[in-house]
């Protein structure tokens, strides 16, 4: 294998923090008082994200103030999924349900009425979803349908109006301040409200369980999006977006055929593969593994980079990671200024060395 190039860069960005704002007439908000969480499930399960949110909200809020979280769908896996919340984060008190055939699938028109009619009931101060595909097109949605203005991809929490957020590709980290009027609505990037795994899974009294009374959600509520099908990828592989490890390919991998070492070499340390756009673009691997300021955002334990030049795009979604390893046969290439460890190297020589040298995973 070729010598390594170890460098240990400067990952730290430049904050333009603004450390003091003039108070504003307008403000109508001082402080998290009721917060609602939009849940996402799968399988009776209420995803790790979500949990993130209430993370975010449970950080900001005081003593005596509560987080209700709101669940959609139909059927046993919706109830199976109430249950999980409402014994899972000990910050949620509350799980509101909507039962009903037109939420069987989270679609955003619907999605969007609901958190409408749910917040003209409830008055709460915040609403926090997480910054997911799922998020990100029902939040927006909402907040038009209330009026507000949404911020998103906040990353960091000051109270309960200045939210920090990331901009020119997480060059830059803006932080702003809400001076609407309630509710105050964001988006949240569940790798910056990491969910202990004891908090998650410790709380001895369950909260309680309510129905939200969907009398009033008419057809009209389904807008013009209709359900067609749901794929899953047919993997063992751990999540991107939560997994520990990642192992990304980027266009240096050359062809599909090539792309199946990263996922060997994956599998072979327990997990997810990335790819950068441009190895997306190629057609090496569908789009939901790109990684980036378009793609997803992780932040594992280990992130490893194969034939990735490490564009602005694409460190956006990853620079964040615990420990970066990068393995370029260019030793100019950028994603060495952001790497723990670099190797210049051949990736055709050095996944199948890895390959043979790291031991089995069982
Ligand atoms: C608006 C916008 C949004 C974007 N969003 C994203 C995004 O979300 N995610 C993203 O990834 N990109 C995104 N991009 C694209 C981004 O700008 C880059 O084009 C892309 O990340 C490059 O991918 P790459 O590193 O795989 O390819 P390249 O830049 O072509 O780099 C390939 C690397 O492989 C190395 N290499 C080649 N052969 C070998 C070998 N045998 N062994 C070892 N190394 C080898 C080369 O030295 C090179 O450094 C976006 C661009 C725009 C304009």
């Amino acid at each position: 294998m070729a010598a390594f190039v170890i460098q240990r860069a400067l990952r730290k960005r430049s904050f333009s923090a603004i450390p003091s704002f003039p108070s504003s007439p307008f403000t109508s908000i001082s402080r998290f008082v009721s917060t609602l969480v939009l849940g996402e499930h799968e399988s009776g399960i209420v995803k790790q994200s979500s949990f993130s949110a209430v993370e975010a909200a449970s950080r900001s809020i005081g003593e005596g103030n509560s987080i209700s979280m709101l669940l959609a769908g139909s059927g046993a896996s919706l109830q199976q999924a109430a249950s999980h919340a409402a014994s899972s984060h000990p910050s949620i008190s509350q799980v509101l349900v909507a039962d009903t055939d037109k939420l069987t699938h989270p679609l955003a028109e619907p999605w969007a009425e609901l958190v409408h009619l749910v917040q003209h009931r409830g008055g709460y101060s915040h609403i926090i979803a997480a910054s997911s595909s799922f998020g990100k097109n029902v939040l927006p949605r909402a907040a038009a349908l209330l009026d507000v203005s949404p911020i998103t991809d906040v990353i960091e929490i000051s109270g309960s109006q200045l939210f920090v957020r990331p901009i020119y590709a997480g060059n830059a980290l803006c932080t702003v301040r809400y001076n609407g009027v309630e509710p105050c609505m964001l988006t949240i990037r569940s790798t910056s409200f990491p969910v202990s795994l004891n908090s998650a899974d410790s709380k001895s009294d369950a909260a309680p369980i309510s129905q939200v009374d969907l009398s009033t959600f008419s057809e009209d509520s389904l807008g013009k999006s209709r359900y067609l099908k749901h794929t899953t990828q047919d993997t063992e592989r751990p999540d991107l977006g939560s997994a520990r490890v990642v192992v990304t390919g980027g266009r240096g991998l050359k062809s599909a055929e090539n792309f199946k070492l990263i996922e060997k070499l994956a599998e072979k340390l327990g997990g997810a593969v990335g790819a950068t756009r441009a190895a997306v673009d190629a057609g090496f691997v569908p789009n939901e593994l790109q990684v980036g300021q378009t793609g997803k955002i992780v932040a594992p334990e280990l992130y490893i980079a194969f034939g990735v030049s490490g564009a602005i795009q694409h460190l956006a979604g990853m620079r964040d990671s615990k420990v970066i390893v990068a393995i370029n046969k260019d030793a100019d290439a950028p994603i060495f200024q952001v790497a723990d460890y670099g190797l210049v190297a051949d990736l055709f020589e050095a996944i199948p060395e890895l390959l043979e040298k790291l031991p089995s995973k069982n």
